[in-house]
């Protein structure tokens, strides 16, 4: 089995073509991959399939997008949408020839996601309108912080601190109440470095601690954008500094715009008598 290995902003992941959808991707499988010990390693795996490949729950999509991102998690579960893996994903299609640089739709189970990229350099995805949720909590280290329950497709918490986010342990996982959050949450700490700059660090459902995630940041541009007497999100440009890099997040009224770095780095064959 083939594979290629990329990253956005070190948001790192294990591309497996599979267009015909043939591969029966296990948890276990995506677990395997993802040990950074005893496999290949990354936050995640994309299995790339032809939408029309994906069955009936998917045939609607198969009209307006020929590529469907299947998103796994490091610990095997599934997650509607990774932002960073959307434009790695896009990356690939470009660089395998499977599709052209321009501006086309990706289907994921979040719904379609419009790429824009040229033949090399920088991915954009617009991302579809953030929902703020309210108030949610959770806590890290002993310390309970409040943030803006954000949906990107997939469950956020923005949480504002004080202190530069590089101070935080976030080498445990942080608690919050199930029945705020029943599908679980990715948890993000963000801090004002400058006008629309923000520094953050997330905490990612299924995967630990990683060095970016996509929805995450847009979710953080939203809570600290957000007007707080009409809970609307006006139009602006955000830089968002990670672990592994910047990004930059354009509310337009509409929809939010996500850009940033999206390289591959290797590829190979998988054994089968490992997997
Ligand atoms: N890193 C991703 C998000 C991946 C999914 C997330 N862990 C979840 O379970 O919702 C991104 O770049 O958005």
């Amino acid at each position: 089995m083939r594979f290629v290995k990329g990253h956005g902003t070190e948001n790192d992941f294990v591309i497996v073509p599979d267009p015909g959808g043939s591969l029966d991707l296990t948890p276990a499988m995506v677990a395997r991959l993802c040990d950074r010990r005893a496999g290949i390693g990354a936050d995640g795996v994309l299995r790339v399939v032809r939408t029309k490949a994906m069955g009936d729950a998917h045939a609607a999509a198969a009209d307006d997008a020929e590529w469907f991102m299947d998103y796994r998690n490091a610990d095997g579960s599934v997650a509607e949408m990774c932002g960073n893996g959307v434009r790695v994903f896009a990356r690939y299609l470009v660089d395998a020839g499977l599709a052209g640089p321009g501006e086309w739709n990706v289907a994921t189970r979040a719904g379609l996601r419009r790429v824009s990229l040229g033949a090399t350099g920088d991915v954009s995805v617009a991302m579809g309108a953030p929902v703020p949720l309210g108030a949610g909590q959770a806590a890290v280290d002993g310390r309970t912080y409040t943030g803006v329950r954000v949906s990107m497709g997939n469950p956020h918490l923005a949480c504002p601190v004080d202190e530069p986010v590089a101070t935080l342990d976030l080498t445990r996982a942080p608690s919050f109440d199930p029945e705020v959050f029943p599908e679980g949450v990715n948890v993000e700490f963000f801090r004002a470095v400058g006008d629309r700059h923000l520094e953050m660090r997330v905490y990612e459902r299924g995967c630990g601690e990683t060095r970016s995630c996509g929805t995450g940041t847009v979710a953080t541009a939203a809570a600290a954008a957000i007007d707080p007497d009409t809970g609307t999100i006006p139009e602006g440009v955000w830089t968002v500094d990670v672990p592994g890099g910047r990004l930059t997040v354009t509310f337009d009224g509409v929809t939010s715009h996500l850009s940033g770095p999206a390289v591959l780095v290797a590829e190979g064959d998988i054994r089968s008598d490992w997997l």
